[in-house]
Parts: C-alpha cells; structure tokens; sequence
C-alpha cells in the first residue's frame, strides 16, 4: 500500500504554475495595473441523490429535523461498511459530461484523515488520487464582453459531505447534527484561469446553471448545497504566477466575489511593501467587514494522512454506461445559447434572460430532466420554428407574461398561461384585431382567471377586440352586417360622437392647428376602453374632416 501510496503522489498533476509567462493571455484590469490576478475555484456540490453516497439514509434539507436521517454507517459506528450509491456515480457522470470532461473508466476512493467533531469517523472519503473525471472544460460568457472565457476543470471527484456543527458562544458548547454526514458531494476543481472576481463570479454562475440543467446538484448556495474554496494569487504583469491563498466555504457568488477583491488588496499591499512575499494560508471571510482573515498558515496545513479506502474496490464504469448516461443527456446551457442566437437571431442579453430563467426550473431528484417542460422548451414552442418572429415572441414571454407574474410575485414556474393562449394572443395584436393595451390587459385578466378557453373566447367575452384598423365609409344602418363590419361601424360611431362632442377642437383642426388632433385620438381611446387603434383613429378623422 505504500508503495502505491508514494507511487499516486508523484502522479498528482501539477498546475500551469510553471508556464511561461510569454505564453500566457494576460487580461489587462484598470483597477490594479501593472499586476495580474489568477484565481483557481474549488466547488463542493451537494449530488441531487434521493439517498447518501455509501449508506440509505436520506439526503436531508435544510427543514429536517436534526439528527433524522442517519444510518450506523453515517454515525460511524464501528463493523459499519460503505455501499456505493449508483445513483450518485450517475449524477457526477452528468456533470462531468456536461463539463466535457475525460471519463476516467477506473477510479477509487480515499481517506483523507482528520479530526474535527462534524466527522464522526475520523476520515472523509474522497477520490484524491483517482478521481471520476478530468480534463474537462466550461465556456463563462461575461455581461458586455463579446469574448467568452474558456476555464479549464482539473478534475470531479465524488466524496463525502461532514455533519454540520453549530457553535453556541454563550455556553461554550457545539451540537452537531448528522443529517448532513455522509452526503454525497461532488469536488469540481478549476485550473487557475480566472482573471478577476467578475469572471469567478460568472464562472459559479455558469457551473451552477449547468449542474441544474443535468439535475446533478440543485446548486442552491444559501442552501449550503454549492460552496466554494476559492484560491487567489497575484503577480506583476510579466512574471510568474504569485503565492496563492485559499479563502475557504464561500456560500455566495456576493460574497465570493467581495472575499476575491478584498484579497486582491492585501496582496497588492504586500507586493508594495517593502517585504513583498506574500505567504501560502488558508483563510476564512468575515461576512461583516467584507475581509479575509487568516485561519492557518502552509507550515500549519494538516497532514491528512491520504490512503486508498480499503472497503471500497475500485469503481468501474463500462463503455454502456456512460452511453446510456450520455443519451438521456438534455441540452447543455451553452448548446441552447448558441441555437438561440443562430436559429432565433436572439441577443446575447435576451438569451441570457432565457437561460436564467431555465437554471431556475425544478429539477426533479436523482436527475431525472425529462418531466421538466422549462421555458426554453416554451419559448421554442410559441415560435413554431419561426412562424411567429422570435423578437417579438421574446418581448412577450419575457417582458410582458414574465412582467405579470413578478408583480404577483409569482415566477415561471407558477405561469398557467398556456403556450397555445400566449400564441394566441400574439397573433391577434400580430393581426391587429387586439391592440397592445387590450392585450396586455387580457393577460392580466387570464392570469388572475387561469382557464383552458381560447384567448380569442376571452377576449370576446371581455368585449376587448379590436374596432380594425381601416373603416370603409360610413353607412347608414348597421343591420344584418358581419362582426367586422360591425366592428367598423362601432369605430366611425365613436369617431363622429367625439367630433360632435369637441366642435371647437374641430374646428381648430379645419384651422390646420393639427396640435389638438391628440385630444380627440384620446377622448376615442378612452371611450373605447383602448380598443381603437391610434393611427386608424387619426386617419379616420381626417377623412371624415376631408369629405365634410
Ligand atoms: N497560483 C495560483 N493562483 C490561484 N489559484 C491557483 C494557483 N495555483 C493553483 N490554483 C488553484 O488552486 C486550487 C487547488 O485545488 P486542489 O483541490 O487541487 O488542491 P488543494 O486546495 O491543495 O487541496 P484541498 O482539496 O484539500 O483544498 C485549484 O482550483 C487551482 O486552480
Ligand atoms: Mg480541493
Ligand atoms: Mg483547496
């Protein structure tokens, strides 16, 4: 075993530290110029698995009472062995998958030794040497930067979750909870290509939408089930890279980002300083002052005594496997962006507005994405291919149904409207028989009256058709005329009562004082309750004015 031991060290890869300057892209920052910033993300990934990773135990949340879910196993009682969880191997080949990552067909598991009293056993197991997954990679597209930033992953490894242990500095004493003790965790390690704190932050952002997509993790950070390690180093342009720290147990892209920015500083301090060496740590960030503080130094990093788990053989995965994984496969966050973009001629703004409001969907447990109809699949449908034009589609589905439902502080997954009514709807404004304001109103109303009727049934039912956009001229009688003509009738009765009702503005307009035309648009608007159409109505006016 030590021989294997001494063997898998020497093989732990080493970072681009070495690279030579020359070679690498910097990424200029105003900021702080003259120096570069590298930043390296480890992310800790709660497995969306019914169950924990060795034992049948269920996965807890936050709402379960403590200490609920825990098997012997869990709790560490001695004579107690590990049983792998299928479903959790499954769930990081989804995620490794969607990261592009090199499958590994052999992996194993190890012991990584400590003690601490949320770690009943004395060791996590994780996969230090042997991990599920390397190589990967993850394309981060930045707000307003045409260029996207290609961040390289190290590695996936699956391991196990600690308890969780609240400290009460009133009595001096800590209470522990089990539930969280054996969780199936993933470990996705970045390479150090990250230049600033917004790139970190787009980077948790990114994985975190991808790991929804996949149903590996539900990445709810205020949750606690996505954290991040994140390692900061900083060098003047042109050198090698600095000395990295590591802040640890981030649980918000705010925070992340604030803890990166307050680092950077310290670091910068120090290389001004007349001692510029900036010493390895490991760190920990004070939510209140916005600061890193020092947890402990390399001299005083613990030595984890890593040895191969010898209750756990080597986890094997045949070609079979990862192609059945790969074929119930959803499509991947960036392969949507770039459809979007290309079949739809989106922004990149409006699919970003898509895309965010995807990785929000539910995701059912143990990753099963074919139950979830989200909004892209929505979108997708209202435009038919392109029957209807996806800017206008958008403008709907994302301003105005989207609109609605914030103001009744609702989300996308609590919309009723059906694809077929929204189409519906677009169609008649498309048409013109809705003007925009009566469609906006219609949406409101069967948002408030979620039913299966048409939109045009409601919309009678509502009186909100439209008067048409051009009249014929005036008729006599109105008997034994079609709706439309009916229709048109109704638009030259309002027009001629709001003549009749406002002789003096008429009178200014026969005077070529166009200016108080305005008002008699809006006195027809309003008597019919924003049915007419604007132009129409102008237009009307003046020929009724011409043949007068
Ligand atoms: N010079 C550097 N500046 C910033 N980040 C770096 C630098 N060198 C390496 N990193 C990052 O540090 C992280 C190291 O993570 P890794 O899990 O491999 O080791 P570790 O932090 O030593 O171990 P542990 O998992 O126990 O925390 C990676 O995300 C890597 O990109
Ligand atoms: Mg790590
Ligand atoms: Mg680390």
């Amino acid at each position: 075993m030590l021989v294997r031991l001494c063997l898998r060290r020497r093989c732990t890869p080493h970072y681009s530290t070495r690279l030579i300057h020359s070679e690498r892209e910097v990424r200029k920052d105003p900021r702080w110029p003259g120096y570069e910033v590298v930043i390296g993300i480890e992310t800790h990934a709660q497995l969306k698995s019914r169950q924990k990773l060795f034992s049948h135990a269920l996965t807890s949340g936050p709402k379960d009472t403590p200490n609920t879910n825990v098997s012997v196993f869990d709790a560490a009682f001695p004579g107690t062995l590990p049983k792998l969880n299928p479903k959790c191997v499954d769930l990081g080949l989804r995620a490794s998958l969607a990261l592009k990552c090199e499958i590994q067909k052999r992996s194993s598991f190890d012991r990584k030794h400590y003690f601490y009293s949320d770690l009943p056993s004395g060791f996590q197991i994780t996969q230090q040497y042997a991990p599920l997954a390397t190589n990967g990679s993850l394309e981060v597209h930045l707000p307003d930067q045409p260029k996207s930033v290609r961040v390289r992953i190290k590695q996936l490894q699956l391991e196990q979750d600690t308890a969780k242990s609240t400290f009460h500095p009133r009595t001096l004493t800590s209470q522990i909870d089990l539930n969280r003790a054996g969780t199936g965790l993933m470990e996705i390690v970045s390479e150090p290509d990250l230049r600033s704190p917004e790139e970190a932050g787009a980077y948790v952002r990114t994985l975190q939408a991808i790991l929804r997509a996949v149903g590996a993790s539900d990445g709810n950070m205020e949750e606690g089930s996505l954290r991040c390690d994140v390692n900061v180093s900083v060098n003047r342009i042109g050198e090698p890279f600095g000395t990295r720290c590591e802040i640890k147990n981030l649980n918000s892209v705010k925070f992340m980002m604030a803890a990166i920015t307050s680092e950077i500083r310290r670091h910068i301090d120090i290389l001004n300083s007349p001692t510029p060496v900036v010493a390895q740590e490991t760190r920990g960030f004070d939510e209140n002052t916005f600061e890193t503080f020092k947890l402990r130094s390399k001299e005083d990093a613990p030595d984890y005594r890593y040895m191969p788990d010898p209750n756990l053989g080597t986890l094997l995965l045949s070609e079979e496997r990862i192609q059945v994984i790969e074929s119930t496969m959803p499509e991947l966050p960036w392969q949507i962006r770039q459809r979007l973009i290309t079949s739809y001629g989106l922004s990149e703004r409006n699919v970003d507005t898509l895309l965010k409001l995807d990785s929000a969907k539910d995701v059912p447990l143990d990753g099963d994405t074919t139950a979830a109809q989200g909004p892209i699949q929505y979108f997708d449908t209202l435009c038919e291919g392109k029957r209807r034009d996806p800017k206008v589609v958008f403008n709907w589905m994302a301003h105005e149904l989207l609109g609605q439902l914030t103001a009744r502080k609702q989300t996308f997954q609590n919309n009723t409207l059906s694809t077929q009514q929204l189409a519906e709807l677009i169609d008649l404004v498309q048409e013109k028989q809705l003007t925009g304001t009566s469609a906006k109103y219609l949406l409101r109303h069967i948002l408030s009256n979620p039913n299966t009727k048409s939109t045009r049934e409601v919309a009678e039912e509502q009186q909100l058709l439209s008067f048409p956009p051009t009249s014929p001229p005036p008729t006599s009688s109105t008997a034994g005329v079609t709706p439309e003509a009916e229709n048109e009738g109704a638009l030259d009765d309002v027009v001629l009562r709001a003549m009749a009702a406002m002789p003096k503005e008429v009178e200014a307009l026969r005077a070529g004082r166009m200016g108080v035309m305005n008002k008699i648009v809006g006195w027809v608007m309003r008597e019919s309750r924003g049915r007419a159409d604007a132009k129409s109505v102008k237009e009307q006016i003046e020929r009724l004015l011409e043949r007068r």
